[in-house]
């Protein structure tokens, strides 16, 4: 039996699902209560997390499916029942390094990458991998967590975006300006278009494979978009995200896979983008914690479910002001009358 046929909802192959909460929303239904989960709902907050990382390098979780879908699951665990989906753990950084380039993760700093792209040239250095096999880990974790979860909640899946990944393999990790990213894109315009082509070519693949090996959603994560100015994003974001999206719809099509996959995403940020964006193929708009639910409503041109967006910075409020804001946050979604699903404005 192929992992095409086995995604099929109606396939005895994976558990039934008990919770479809999230899945419903996404794909245009108001649900009531809305459906939760948190961005970066497996990670350092948790001692069940810090625990596996005291044994392991980072990217050595990454790459190793138990591990990684032990981590999945140990949000789901500790709040049996309260959260509505699964997020597989694993990093946005997994395709520079499927391209070749090395990236460590520096504690306390965060990725880090020893020969990140300078000048255009660097470009041949980087690979086009065969996803299926290069990224296999990624897709055995997947498969291997979407039987552990046994139906509780569905498994998004996920990728960073071309744009944020650019900027990452060009930066050499986090920064604050993101002025040598920038700077490609005001002097090389057209080889930073190849390089996001590639990227959005891999990326394309990767979350095709994602859902045959079991993903019953997909998150795109522009993290550094509002970075860009409105004209930068419109010319080196937008087309490419574009182009993501029709490749994977066609290729689930071509893969026989029938019922509708939600597509999620979060471009940090992109304010004055909301409106292209919600002229994509997608389903689920996330909004960050500087975006509100009203403003975002009124420039989106369909009826797409919206995903946000408490600041999770809120975290550190006494836990009735907490109740509030919560509760502040759900009444500006619901007055907007769109389908919605709870969450952080940005990573816990
Ligand atoms: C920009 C970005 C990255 N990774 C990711 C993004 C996009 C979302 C965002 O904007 O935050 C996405 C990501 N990273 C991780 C997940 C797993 C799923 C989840 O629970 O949300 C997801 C979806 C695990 C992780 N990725 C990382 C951690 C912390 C790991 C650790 O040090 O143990 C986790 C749980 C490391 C990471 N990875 C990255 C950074 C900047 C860092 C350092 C962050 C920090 O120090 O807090 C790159």
């Amino acid at each position: 039996m192929t992992f095409t046929e086995t995604n099929l909802s109606s396939n005895k192959a994976y558990p039934r699902m008990l919770n479809t909460n999230y899945l419903k929303a996404a794909l245009g239904e108001v649900i009531c209560p809305p459906p939760v989960w948190v961005m970066r709902q497996a990670g350092r907050y948790l001692p069940e997390f810090r625990e596996v990382r005291e044994k392991y390098d980072f990217f050595k979780v990454c790459q190793t499916p138990e591990l990684a879908c032990q981590i999945t699951l140990q949000p789901i665990d500790r709040y049996d029942g309260l959260l509505d989906a699964a997020i597989i753990f694993s990093d946005i950084l997994v395709i520079p390094q499927a391209m070749g380039m090395e990236v460590q993760m520096l504690p306390s700093k965060g990725p880090h990458f020893p020969c990140p792209l300078i000048s255009p040239e660097d470009l041949n250095k980087l690979r086009m991998p065969v996803v299926k096999d290069v990224l296999s880990y990624v897709f055995e974790a997947i498969t291997l967590t979407r039987h552990r979860l046994n139906g509780r909640v569905p498994l998004i899946g996920f990728s960073g975006a071309p744009w944020t990944l650019m900027a990452y393999m060009i930066e050499g990790g986090g920064s604050k300006t993101f002025s040598k990213a920038k700077a490609w894109l005001y002097r090389y315009p057209s080889e930073s278009k190849q390089l996001l082509a590639k990227l959005s070519s891999v990326i394309a693949d990767y979350i095709v494979e994602q859902v045959l090996a079991g993903a019953q959603a997909i998150q795109l994560f522009d993290s550094w978009a509002g970075e860009l100015s409105p004209k930068l994003y419109k010319e080196f974001g937008i087309p490419f995200l574009e182009e993501i999206v029709t490749v994977f719809r066609k290729k689930l099509i071509d893969a026989q896979i029938t019922e509708r996959i939600p597509l999620t995403l979060f471009c940090k940020g992109a304010h004055s983008s909301l409106k292209d964006l919600s002229d994509l193929d997608i389903d689920v708009l996330g909004l960050d914690y500087t975006m509100e639910a009203i403003e975002a409503s009124k420039n989106i041109t369909k009826r797409i479910c919206l995903q946000g967006n408490l600041d999770p910075c809120a975290l550190f409020a006494e836990t009735e002001t907490l109740k509030e804001l919560t509760n502040e946050n759900l009444k500006e979604f619901d007055s907007v009358g769109l389908p919605h699903i709870v969450n952080l404005g940005h990573g816990m």
